[in-house]
């Protein structure tokens, strides 16, 4: 038996009056997936599921928290300002559209509607959309290897460390610096090393399975692996399994004192959810770990728990 993706955009229809919602319904139900919403506080909560609505469409006039209200909710949420919202007004309340877009939205269709018109503004809401995230995406990217770049790895981390401390769960991180890797660069030239980095990314990013783990590269030839939900025996299983990893590309280094292949140290470190620490002090933890790593003679790994 296949069962068949529905990859169709989502949209969220936010209207007291059922008509109003059965007229949207039959406009968008061939091309879109649409759920609805009759008040702001089930609208709210359907746009924090899991898979949340790609548009919203918000009428503005509704008893309790009306149409700007519920805007300005879904803008100030960081779970749900990403959502275009456009909101549906009649022609006598065109004016009102102006406080919308204080609110946050980014558009607006009167009605009645032209189901036309109503669509293809839509859909370019949905194509804007999809663009800003490639956009985005690209802010968070390292260009030279393709994994998630410091800045990221920054965001990743803060948010992680504050699920890590409202679940009581050890959150783990290894710092992995590539040895020698000056000489590599001396010996088989900066474009081979840049190369090297982009194998090792590439490998590494293809051993992490679990939802969750997370790779970056931190600057130069230094990586950061995050890894939520990981206590120290689990996080030292996964150091082991990188090390082996990126032994078993056995890329050439004549000139590393270590093997005759390029090698990493890491530094890992588990933390206790109920640590008073800043990501900062994690940070520099994995580094210290790190540092002994170097200097107990590279291609090993050091642990530490705080
Ligand atoms: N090819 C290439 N080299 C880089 C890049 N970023 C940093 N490097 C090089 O990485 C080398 C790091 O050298 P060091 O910090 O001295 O460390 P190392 O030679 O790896 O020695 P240990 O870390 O002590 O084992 C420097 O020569 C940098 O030029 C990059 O994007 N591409």
């Amino acid at each position: 038996m296949t069962i068949e993706r529905d990859d169709r955009p989502k949209i969220l229809i936010v209207d007291d009056t059922k008509e109003n919602i059965d007229l949207l319904l039959e406009v968008f139900r061939d091309e879109f997936r649409v759920s609805a919403a009759t008040n702001a506080e089930r609208a709210l909560k359907l746009a924090r599921a899991d898979h949340p609505p790609d548009i919203i469409l918000l009428d503005i006039l509704m008893p309790e928290m009306d149409g700007y209200e519920l805007c300005a909710a879904l803008k100030n949420d960081e779970a749900t300002k990403g959502i275009p919202v456009v909101f549906v007004t009649a022609v006598s309340e065109v004016m009102d559209a102006t406080r919308g877009f204080a609110a946050g939205a980014v558009d607006y269709i009167t009605k009645p509607f032209h189901p036309p018109m109503v669509k293809a503004r839509v859909r370019l809401h949905l194509d804007l959309k999809s663009k800003y995230d490639l956009l985005e995406s690209y802010a968070f990217i390292d260009a030279l290897t393709e994994v998630n770049n410091r800045r990221r790895f920054d965001l990743v981390l803060e948010d992680e460390w504050n699920r890590a401390r409202r679940s009581k769960r050890s959150l783990s991180l290894i710092y992995l610096d590539v040895d020698h890797f000056k000489a590599f660069n001396d010996t088989y030239g900066h474009g081979a090393g840049d190369d090297c980095l982009r194998r090792l990314a590439a490998a590494m990013a293809g051993a992490l399975h679990r939802s969750g783990d997370f790779i970056a590269r931190h600057g130069g030839e230094e990586f950061m692996i995050l890894l939520p939900y990981t206590d120290p025996d689990e996080a030292l299983t996964i150091a082991q399994h990188l090390n082996r990893i990126i032994d078993g590309l056995a890329i050439p280094h004549v000139s590393s004192p270590v093997a005759a292949h390029v090698t990493v140290s890491m530094g890992v470190v588990s933390v206790d959810p109920d640590a008073r620490l800043s990501t900062r002090e994690i940070v520099d933890a994995a580094d210290r770990a790190l540092y002994a790593a170097k200097h107990a003679g590279r291609h090993r790994i050091e642990q530490i728990a705080i």
